[in-house]
């Protein structure tokens, strides 16, 4: 995490794996996990760009519901600002993603697991983020819990076991700055606003959205929060298994700052490759200048103040 300016937005390639084959076996998911990162890396085989950033789902590790989470959890013993040893850290999933990434030689947005910590005691869904050496450069503790009711279609309480984060997160390489948030974050734009004002080029979600919500509001929010920030948007789904308990909608996907879905794919398992381009980026904002219309005499700026990654 770094306050400095933001690095120069400069082309680069993303991959989302819409991961399938998650099941009750974390040691098997992971394996699986990992093999798709190769895949991802390797271009598909050399078919696709080498993509630089490569992303996994929301839980990714685990079977996704409340009663899984304490089961699933593990500790990682991340502090920001503080050094952190891989090869000390306790935590299975971070072990393998950081050799995953360093072996891939990516940036590796790990999706998110459920994340037990030993200081508070709480438990958290939490995205980890690696460089293409392997170090765990940042996390992201979902901060909005997934706590809804619709009648008939589905109830979900993520806060009978999860607490929601208190930090907003970015982490910056060579080619962006990249916003960090998880899935039901997406309904509540001033964290990406926040991210956005901050200098992210791109945010990214792990995400999981359902057979309910998902038709009606996955590709809306998503087109909403890039045209509302002029940036790069994107999330990825698991796919979906229909003998899981959860059903994800899957349809992982990248939006541009003009708002055009500029890859997209369906339900099944499967990697997304995009090529992102800054001058979509610098043509929106240029175009239609709100970033520099905003009328802070007449509403607040609720980026002020606010220290990311705190
Ligand atoms: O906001 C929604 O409709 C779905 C959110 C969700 O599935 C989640 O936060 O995991």
């Amino acid at each position: 995490m770094s306050s400095a300016a933001a690095p120069e937005f400069k082309p680069f390639n993303l991959a989302l794996i819409q991961l399938g084959q998650v099941g009750a076996d974390k040691t098997a998911n992971l394996k699986h996990a990992c093999e798709m990162i190769l895949k991802a890396a390797s271009g598909n085989g050399g078919t696709k760009p080498k993509p630089d950033l490569v992303v996994l789902p929301e839980c990714f590790n685990s079977p996704y519901g409340h009663t899984h989470f304490p089961v699933y959890a593990e500790t990682i013993g991340y502090k920001p600002g503080e050094s952190y040893s891989v090869e000390a850290s306790p935590s299975e999933s971070v072990k393998s993603l950081s050799a995953v990434a360093k072996e891939a030689g990516v940036w590796l947005l790990g999706g998110s697991i459920p994340e037990r910590d030993e200081t508070d005691k709480k438990l958290y869904n939490t995205s980890t983020v690696y460089s293409p050496a392997g170090n765990l450069v940042a996390i992201h503790r979902k901060v909005h819990l997934f706590d809804i009711d619709i009648p008939g279609k589905i109830t979900f309480k993520e806060s009978e076991t999860l607490t929601g984060g208190t930090a907003i997160n970015y982490f910056d390489t060579e080619f962006a700055r990249i916003g960090l948030g998880i899935c039901y974050d997406v309904r509540f734009p001033e964290l990406a606003m926040i991210n956005a004002r901050k200098g992210c080029q791109v945010l990214i979600y792990p995400g999981a959205f359902n057979l309910t919500t998902g038709p009606l509001h996955w590709e809306l929010l998503q087109r909403a929060r890039a045209i509302d920030q002029q940036v790069y948007f994107s999330m990825c789904s698991p796919a979906r298994d229909l003998s899981a308990g959860y059903h994800a909608w899957g349809h992982s996907m990248v939006v541009d700052p003009m708002g055009k879905v500029i890859a997209e794919t369906e339900h099944e398992e499967d990697i997304v490759y995009a090529h992102i381009d800054p001058k979509t980026f610098h043509d929106a904002r240029a175009g239609i200048p709100v970033t520099t219309q905003r009328r802070f005499d007449v509403y607040p700026d609720v980026s002020e103040g606010i220290a990311v990654g705190k």
